[in-house]
């Protein structure tokens, strides 16, 4: 069979008798086969045999979470269509995406990592569907600090279940997460990780919720680093949410910058350290920045404060909250994959600002938001999609709707 295009979460899909087969590991164009098999109502294709593969593909050694292993200029039109196609069968809102904008970097762009350690040595990748390790020996995608990183810790035998890396371009340096293990025994290799070259070593607790939401001990050094996202400098952690590609997300800040009007009062929900909120706040007379990360808001709270800025409020709360922070001119919204909660998407149709200025990291779900935003009386002035994760069918999209 023949895979006919890449579809959200990164499949191929192909059509057989049994009706549509999703392939991991197929790109549109390449001939596969494998044995179909039913899995939470979908058919997914294992044991793929790649028969035919694109003459397009990239002939170096990737990591395993690289599932589009495409030269770059081949990447760009499948992730326009990844967006294209979602605003089309999902929003159904007939509109002209803006042309993708590349990362700045294909290859060494990544600031941000997480391996597991491998039972054998060596740093492994998880494999989302089967949970299996696959070693990974090289990382091109990892931008210069985390790749002398990654070369010293592959063969330093860390008594962790997984560590987690954040850099910063601006800094040329890292910070090192150790996930499990005991914090006890690990403040004397944290030590020697510093003088080695780490700018700090943090220790945390594995836990079901996800990392570093359980306990979490600075053991050494710094815990934060600054760095450049284009028109704003912010402090980076391990605790809370970075953008992982800064100089892709600096060229979105800057044109986001550009698109909104200004207005009295804007409010940023899922701000993280409220980027945004500090970029925005010349525009307007008062800024709340909405977050639920108690690490993001104290980053955010710093970054005012170094930035001089006044008048933005954070807010650690949950986003499901908006409503009772009243009216705005401008609400910005750069939500997780899930998308705006039902509550957000109820509370922007009764309060009804003038701009919804919406960052999305998930076509699908900015679509199923953006469709039900436009039946509510707004209109979409501006999409474009963004590429921070070369080499993965992950794909950013800033966009601008207005009231009609
Ligand atoms: C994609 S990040 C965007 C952060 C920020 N705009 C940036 O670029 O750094 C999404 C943020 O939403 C936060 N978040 C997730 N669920 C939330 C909720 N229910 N209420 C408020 N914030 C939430 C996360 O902690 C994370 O910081």
């Amino acid at each position: 069979m023949v895979v006919e295009k890449l579809v959200p979460g990164g499949y191929g899909l192909a059509r057989t008798a049994e009706g549509a087969v999703l392939v991991r590991g197929g790109l549109p164009g390449e001939e596969v086969e494998g044995r179909p098999a039913r899995r939470k109502g979908a058919l997914f294709l294992e044991e793929v045999r790649l028969l035919k593969p694109r003459p397009d593909r990239y002939p170096h050694p990737l990591p395993p979470s690289a599932d589009l292993p495409l030269v770059y200029e081949a990447q760009l039109p499948l992730k326009e269509g990844l967006v294209a196609e979602a605003l089309e069968r999902i929003a159904k809102v007939p509109f002209a995406l803006s042309p993708i904008r590349p990362s700045p970097r294909a290859l060494g762009y990544r600031t941000a990592a997480q391996y597991a350690r491998h039972p054998l040595g060596g740093l492994a990748y998880r494999l989302p569907e089967s949970q299996a390790l696959v070693r990974v020996e090289e990382d091109p995608l990892l931008a210069e600090p985390l790749a002398w990183a990654f070369a010293l810790l592959k063969t330093w035998p860390l008594p962790v279940e997984e560590i987690a890396l954040r850099g910063s371009l601006l800094e040329g340096k890292v910070l090192l997460g150790l996930i499990g293990g005991s914090p006890e025994a690990l403040k004397r290799p944290a030590r020697a990780l510093v003088q080695e070259g780490f700018a700090g070593v943090v220790w945390a607790e594995p836990s079901p919720k996800g990392r570093f939401r359980g306990r979490v001990r600075p053991l050494q050094g710094e815990t934060t680093l600054l760095e450049a996202f284009g028109p704003i400098t912010a402090t980076v952690s391990l605790e809370s949410f970075a953008q992982v590609n800064p100089l892709a997300a600096g060229l979105l800040l800057e044109e986001a910058r550009d698109l909104v009007q200004g207005g009295e009062r804007a409010l940023e929900v899922y701000a993280g350290s409220g980027l945004l909120s500090l970029l925005l706040a010349p525009r307007f007379q008062e800024v709340v920045a909405v977050e639920i990360s108690k690490e993001a808001v104290r980053r955010g709270e710093r970054d005012k404060a170094r930035l001089r800025v006044e008048n933005v409020r954070f807010h650690r709360g949950d986003a499901r909250e908006a409503r009772r922070f009243g009216r705005f001119d401008l609400v910005v919204l750069d939500p997780p994959r899930a998308g705006l909660s039902e509550e957000v998407r109820a509370y922007l149709l009764e309060s009804r600002p003038k701009e919804v200025l919406y960052i999305a990291c998930d076509p699908a779900t900015w679509a199923r938001d953006v469709g039900e935003l436009v039946r509510g009386g707004y209109e979409l002035a501006f999409a474009r999609p963004y590429d921070f994760f070369p080499f993965t069918h992950h794909v950013e999209v800033l966009s601008l709707l207005r009231l009609g």
